[in-house]
């Protein structure tokens, strides 16, 4: 919730609570426009549909799709857990307070009559109300919108073939020969995808999702070119990120030639990676996309990587630009972070998936198609026909449950906060806790001095002498795809934004110490050396919200003297140099925060949590910032308090879509 006071227009007609709120900073700016909109353009006079509507737009700020009305009367203070005290009156009662004191018959009885709130389970829709009831859970209409689109979509690709084709077995054998686990959840991933036109598969790092989905597209693309040689499959793979589909880029190709494929077929599997926003082909200064039920895109495979950072209303954009008949395959870590936009799709979809929960006729069909007995996971009771179509891996192939990092992954994930500091405390090489005195202490610029010293005199040993290269703009080229490679291997993640733990403090603090150590020439803005981050797509240049890039003083043939340029490798490893002026929106990376590291590993992370607790420490915070060290992770804190509280802590992102889907 924002804390900033909006300017507010005296309305005599809105109910005071609603402008005292706003001016609390316990609704947003926006949150308080909604509601003068259904006041001033819809004549809604009542001041709970009022009040109920802003604390609506309210949520989905706070990532929800849908204020749970059942959730706000009993335990409001779990979906308000922090309202700052901006000096406004004691007598007035707080957002929680106000919801404890109302009654839910009451309550659905004033909103059900609304004419700004449709009732569809009434037969009240028509179509433009800004709101809409359904059950006990009221939505703007956008999102419900969305939600609905999401379900019927997915619903839609739930049909599934009953007979297995009988040269499916002894092909999914030679793919997955030799496999060290019974059953093998890869292979059963890969049969279960050769099924219908949706496949969820989720697993943790290192569990193999990138190898199970080549393999998978080099069966289906295998099986296609024996149907019909001349009409190969049109497969397309994305990932939210232009870092996360450099990744997945980068680990494909040697997967590929793995393939115990022939040649043709091998060639017919892509190597490239789209971002989403590019698969679907996005139109500038708008939220619509150039593929969409109108105008769906080509394609018969379409497989989207680290799905867990879609949000809601992109889910519906892909699925509506998907034909019916194109099979699409999710990719994830369930237990990662939603989305920074409102939703938790692939977590709403997951629900369920670590017990599998598979009917007798998924248990059949595996074992004929793959040999592989899931019996064990069958449904007691129900199956949800969702689950049929969802596989968890469940083996690290990176590290097992016993390493550092995967035991700590492990016991986190768990909720187990003594087995987390047992772990961080037995002080492996792999995984360490850096217990700080306080949030000034010096630790944090040793740690970050020593993660960060190996690329910065990689970027001075290895500066090209353009005087002596026959081609010195490759030479650069080349020179700067090192450099970045070095500044990959190590990164400091922040929680929060603020303070001398967050973001900002932290790379304020970084680039003092590397200057000091006279690792960087930080006398101005543009340094060399300086890692920014790219915070708002920029189709011009070609970099999107994420990207990294490092400056550095560069001298290309054309150039009389050298120039500062930042460097960014793009999906396919090609290095684009951009002159600092030209970067509008971006931000020094000594330090990122854990959303923003989604999609990204590097061999060593110093993960700092903040000075005092926060409502952003959860278990899937913690999760996905250790999960992103391949190699080793340090938590750095001021308390061990606090990383009990984190693990103890659960995101939980109210939608309508998991009690639907999982029907
Ligand atoms: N069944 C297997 N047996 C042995 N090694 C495997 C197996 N599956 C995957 N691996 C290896 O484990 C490593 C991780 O696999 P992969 O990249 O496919 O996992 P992932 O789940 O996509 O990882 P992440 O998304 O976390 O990067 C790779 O080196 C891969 O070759």
């Amino acid at each position: 919730m924002s804390s900033e006071q909006p300017a507010l227009p005296i309305n005599t007609a809105l109910p005071a609570r609603l402008s005292d709120w706003a001016r609390a900073g316990w609704l947003r700016g926006v949150d308080h426009a909604l509601a003068c909109f259904l006041n001033e353009e819809g004549g809604e006079q009542d001041e709970t549909v009022l009040l109920m509507a802003a604390l609506t737009s309210q949520q989905v700020g706070q990532g929800n799709i849908c204020l749970d009305l059942q959730q706000a009367l009993s335990e409001p203070t779990r979906l308000w857990p922090e309202l700052p005290d901006t000096g406004v009156a004691e007598a007035i009662d707080r957002p929680t307070d106000w919801l404890g004191k109302q009654e839910m018959e009451t309550l659905t009885a004033v909103l059900t009559q609304s004419a700004v709130i449709a009732c569809p389970a009434q037969q009240r829709d028509q179509g433009n109300e800004p709101l809409v009831l359904q059950g006990n859970r009221l939505y703007l209409r956008r999102y419900w919108q969305h939600e609905q689109d999401v379900a019927a979509s997915i619903e839609a690709r739930l049909e599934t073939e009953e007979t297995v084709a009988p040269d499916l077995k002894s092909q999914l054998d030679a793919l997955f020969a030799g496999g060290a686990y019974q059953p093998d959840w890869q292979k059963v991933a890969s049969a279960l995808a050769v099924r219908s036109a949706l496949t969820i598969i989720t697993g943790g790092p290192g569990t193999g999702k990138t190898t199970t989905v080549v393999k998978l597209l080099g069966l289906l693309q295998a099986r296609q070119l024996t149907a019909d040689p001349e009409r190969p499959l049109r497969i397309r793979l994305a990932a939210p990120t232009g870092k996360a589909a450099a990744r997945l880029s980068e680990s494909i190709g040697g997967a590929i030639d793995a393939l115990p494929f022939d040649e043709s077929v091998k060639l017919a599997v892509p190597r490239e990676v789209r971002t989403l926003h590019r698969l679907l082909g996005s139109v500038r200064n708008s939220r619509f996309f150039r593929n969409d039920r109108h105008n769906p895109l080509h394609a018969d495979v379409v497989v989207i990587d680290e799905a867990s950072m879609i949000d809601l209303e992109m889910t519906a954009k892909l699925l509506d630009a998907l034909r019916p008949e194109t099979r699409l395959i999710l990719l994830g870590d369930k237990d990662q972070l939603a989305s920074v936009e409102a939703g938790a799709v692939l977590g709403d979809l997951c629900q369920g998936a670590d017990a599998g929960d598979y009917s007798a006729d998924t248990v059949d069909w595996v074992k004929s198609a793959s040999g592989e007995e899931i019996g064990a996971f069958q449904a007691r009771d129900q199956a949800p026909a969702l689950r049929q179509h969802t596989v968890m891996l469940r083996h690290s192939h990176r590290f097992s449950a016993d390493s550092g990092i995967g035991g700590l992954a492990a016991a986190v994930n768990a909720g187990d906060s003594e087995r987390t500091l047992s772990l961080l405390g037995e002080g492996d090489d792999d995984v360490s806790l850096a217990l700080l005195k306080d949030a000034e202490d010096s630790r944090i610029e040793k740690l970050s001095v020593a993660g960060y010293r190996p690329y910065l005199e990689q970027l001075k040993a290895s500066r090209p002498d353009s005087n002596q290269e026959p081609d010195p703009d490759k030479a650069t080229r080349d020179w700067a795809r090192k450099v970045i490679h070095h500044f990959g291997q190590f990164q400091v993640l922040a929680t929060v934004r603020q303070g001398m733990l967050g973001v900002s403090g932290l790379n304020e603090r970084i680039a003092a110490v590397l200057r000091r150590e006279g690792l960087i020439d930080k006398d101005r803005d543009w340094y060399e050396g300086r890692p920014v981050m790219v915070t708002r797509n920029d189709y011009e240049l070609g970099l999107m919200n994420g990207d990294v890039g490092i400056c550095l003083l560069t001298r290309l043939a054309d150039d009389e003297r050298p120039r500062l340029r930042v460097a960014f490798e793009l999906p396919g490893g090609d290095i684009r140099l951009v002159l600092p002026s030209r970067l509008d929106s971006m931000e020094s990376v000594f330090a990122m925060t854990v959303h923003k590291s989604q999609g990204s590993e590097f061999d060593r992370v110093l993960m700092v949590l903040p000075e005092v607790d926060n409502p952003v420490l959860t278990r899937e915070l913690l999760y996905t910032g250790i999960t992103r060290a391949r190699h080793q992770a340090t938590l750095a804190g001021t308390s061990e308090h606090l990383i009990r509280l984190a693990v103890a802590r659960r995101i939980s992102r109210r939608s309508g879509l998991r009690e639907r889907l999982n029907a």
